[in-house]
């Protein structure tokens, strides 16, 4: 017989299928167990769609066997109404006898009532089981809910001697540090993430693309920072307008966006998620230094972006890391010298992971 551990791992294992695809919910995975045997699995479907346990309840083909089943889960299954119903009553529906729960869902609509509506109908509870791996797989929506900031990733490459960039760029165009493994690596991060945000020389320099192209999934949305709306019509982040916030000074007033003709101006509050229509521009207060960070987090939450990978250049990410307002950072080590130019960000935390990629060196640390 295997351990609860076991089939909770199994349920990590299948969440991580729904990263990126799931948002405003959080991509859970659920495991059904009868005679030691997995006989269902299921995980978030996308937004609208049904939740985790109900499709591993589906998946099973002899619903009989769900009356003497576990069912094994890494968040609290709901007890609201939302886009579905609840899940704890299709549970009691099948009557289901065991429910085995990684973590709380803090989310003030469900924490605990899912638990109490089952305990009520005479399910036997379990919770806690590989708690804390349950909770880091779903940071991103704890962060969210409870810190009403997205989950913030830093990411760059640098070379051995340090530097994120060359002293001189013949072309508009990255000069690239790292593999092409370690490069698709970074558009697979980008399909699970909801935002991804550069500063203005980085446009300027580079001419991004910021997409996901090398893997399948999503494109995050883009955040630019542009200070004095500088940024020219034409470069690729703005080729499909319909994905990219810009964010501004504050004295950049409505008239001269209007005058620029390439903005339309939305406050966040008239903003849903879903509903990225045109370039939109937000405004910060760049004057107040050491808030620059926070005031361009606190908008994010306005536009309900539940995380962000940051991804250069030097100062947007000192930016972040002075304000330490960030949650990981992951960095790639080229074998490359570039022998001056942009000097790359230190962090001082306790290392989290390090892997080899090839010749690439990727450094994980954790803000905790
Ligand atoms: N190897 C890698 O992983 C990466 C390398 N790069 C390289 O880095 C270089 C760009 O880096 P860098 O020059 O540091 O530029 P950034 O891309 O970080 O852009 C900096 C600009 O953003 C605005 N900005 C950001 N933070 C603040 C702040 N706290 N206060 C005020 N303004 C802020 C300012 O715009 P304004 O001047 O309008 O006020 C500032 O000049 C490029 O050469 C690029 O190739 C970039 C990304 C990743
Ligand atoms: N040079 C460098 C990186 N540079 C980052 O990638 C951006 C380019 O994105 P895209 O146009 O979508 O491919 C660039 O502007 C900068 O933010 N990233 C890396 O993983 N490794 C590298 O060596
Ligand atoms: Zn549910």
């Amino acid at each position: 017989m295997q351990s609860h551990e076991y089939y909770i791992k199994r349920c990590l294992e299948i969440a991580k299928l729904g990263l990126g695809t799931t948002r405003p919910n959080p991509s859970v995975g659920c495991v059904i167990v009868a005679n030691n045997i997995i006989i269902g699995e299921g995980f978030t479907s996308p937004y609208g769609g049904p939740h985790a346990e109900v499709n591993a309840i589906n998946s099973v083909q002899d619903k009989s066997l769900l009356k003497l089943a576990t069912l094994y889960v890494t968040l609290e299954p709901c007890s609201h109404h939302g886009k579905t119903p609840p899940c704890s009553d299709i549970i009691i529906k099948h009557e289901i006898p065991e429910v085995v729960i990684g973590c709380l869902d803090d989310n003030p609509e469900v924490n605990g009532k899912g638990i109490a509506k089952l305990k009520k109908a005479g399910c036997n509870v379990t919770i806690g089981i590989l708690e804390e791996q349950c909770k880091t797989h779903h940071r991103r929506f704890f962060t969210f809910h409870n810190k009403k900031r997205p989950y913030i990733i830093l990411k760059w490459a640098e070379t051995s001697d340090g530097y994120l960039a060359p002293k001189q760029k013949k072309e508009q165009r990255p000069v690239w540090i790292t593999n092409t493994i370690s490069r698709q690596l970074v558009h697979k991060w980008r399909t699970e993430e909801h935002a991804i945000l550069v500063g203005t020389n980085t446009v300027l320099e580079d001419n991004p693309s910021l997409t996901a192209r090398d893997w399948k999934g999503s494109n995050p949305i883009k955040v630019v920072l542009d200070r004095e709306l500088k940024l020219p019509k034409f470069v690729s982040i703005f080729k499909n307008p319909d994905d990219c916030i810009t964010i501004t000074d504050i004295s950049n007033n409505s008239q001269k966006s209007d005058n620029s003709n390439q903005w339309t101006i939305h406050p966040p509050q008239d903003i849903n998620d879903s509903k990225f229509n045109s370039n939109m521009v937000s405004f910060i207060d760049y004057s107040k230094e050491k808030t620059i960070a926070h005031q361009i987090s606190e908008t994010l939450y306005k536009y309900k972006i539940q995380s962000i990978i940051i991804e250069g250049g030097a100062k947007t990410l000192q930016t972040f890391i002075e304000e330490n307002l960030w949650d990981e950072a992951r960095i790639f080590k080229g074998p490359t010298l570039f022998d001056g130019g942009v000097k790359a960000p230190v962090i001082s935390k306790k290392i989290k992971n390090q892997v080899l990629i090839k010749d690439d060196v990727l450094t994980i640390y954790s803000n905790d």
